[in-house]
């Protein structure tokens, strides 16, 4: 493992936070779940802002506890950009170079290139104040980059942008986390962005991990009832004693004869959405949310077994 949380306790005034978790090299691992769960202070063990009442971080086969921040090149993303607003791109890209006395010709084809890979191709000289937050947010990432840390931790780096330039931002972010291979932790509360960068996510509610699997077993096999109603859309309905989990795009229109359980219903809300259709189908006891590539209109529904987890 290349960066492992072993056997981590915190105890905060009312929170308490334990933590088995590790990330392979060049992966990208994101630590999602609601506010409060603690995915900000794990992210704070790694950075060493943190000490553990127990356990011990450890990265790269080296434990991590004793040393601080400033020794454990590690590159750090906050929401809110931190750049340094009396320089230009170029220097705040460079700053952790020069720091480490590092010669000037070298930083400045280090920085080119960084520049040229976050799409901020001839912005070296350009004022911090008269960036967007997109490029505010790419520089940041440069800044982080150009130390070329072992860990890269992102906390929450997109949540000041507005809604569209999230979703660009975020395919940037991965296909740039991708190309320097660059082992990541990105912390977020927003589960659409989670699924679309992520190798692997943890789900925390509590301080305590809920499951840690890839984006699609997440979504197709929760391993609870928490981590299934957390990401995407469900239902969930108890029939004959029996408490049954489902997806909405598993509801299909129609009798089925085996291995299937059949709803009759009305659908009593229907919005269209031009690829899909998303509706309530109203049935004798239950209200069941469909979403389907056609129009949606009363009658039989069914779901199949497979597509079925009983909690
Ligand atoms: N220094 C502290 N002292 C006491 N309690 C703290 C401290 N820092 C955080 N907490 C508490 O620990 C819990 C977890 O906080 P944390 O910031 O890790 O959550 P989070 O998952 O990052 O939430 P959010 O999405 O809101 O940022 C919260 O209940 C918080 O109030």
């Amino acid at each position: 493992m290349f960066v492992e949380w072993k056997d981590i306790e915190v105890n905060l005034d009312s929170f308490n936070l334990k933590l088995d978790l590790s990330i392979n090299k060049g992966e990208l691992v994101t630590l999602l779940g609601p506010s409060g769960c603690g995915k900000t202070t794990a992210l704070r063990i790694a950075a060493g802002f943190l000490q553990p009442d127990k356990g011990d971080f450890i990265l790269d086969g080296i434990n991590m506890n004793k040393i601080p921040p400033n020794k454990r090149n590690i590159g750090i993303v906050f929401q809110n950009y931190a750049l340094f607003p009396h320089l230009n791109v170029e220097d705040n890209i460079g700053y952790g170079l020069k720091a480490r006395n590092i010669k000037k010709s070298i930083i400045k084809d280090e920085v080119n290139f960084i520049l040229d890979s976050l799409h901020l191709k001839d912005y070296n000289k350009r004022v911090i104040s008269q960036l967007s937050g997109g490029e505010k947010q790419r520089v940041a990432l440069g800044r982080s980059l150009a130390i070329k840390p072992r860990l890269l931790l992102l906390d929450e780096p997109l949540s000041a942008l507005d809604a569209d330039l999230r979703k660009r931002l975020r395919y940037e972010i991965k296909s740039i986390q991708e190309e320097f291979k660059i082992t990541t932790l990105y912390v977020t509360h927003d589960q659409e962005e989670a699924l679309t960068v992520s190798n692997r996510i943890a789900l925390l509610k509590n301080g305590r991990l809920q499951q840690f699997s890839t984006p699609t077993q997440l979504y197709t096999k929760p391993k609870n009832l928490f981590v299934g109603k957390f990401i995407g859309e469900s239902n969930y309905i108890i029939l004959e004693n029996r408490k049954l989990f489902f997806r909405p795009e598993s509801v299909k229109l129609g009798k089925s004869q085996e291995n299937s359980i059949n709803f009759k219903g009305e659908i009593v809300k229907s919005e269209y959405l031009g690829h899909f259709s998303r509706g309530v189908l109203k049935t004798k006891d239950n209200l069941i949310n469909v979403i389907s590539y056609n129009h949606l209109h009363s009658g039989e529904y069914h779901v199949d077994y497979k597509d079925i987890i009983e909690f």
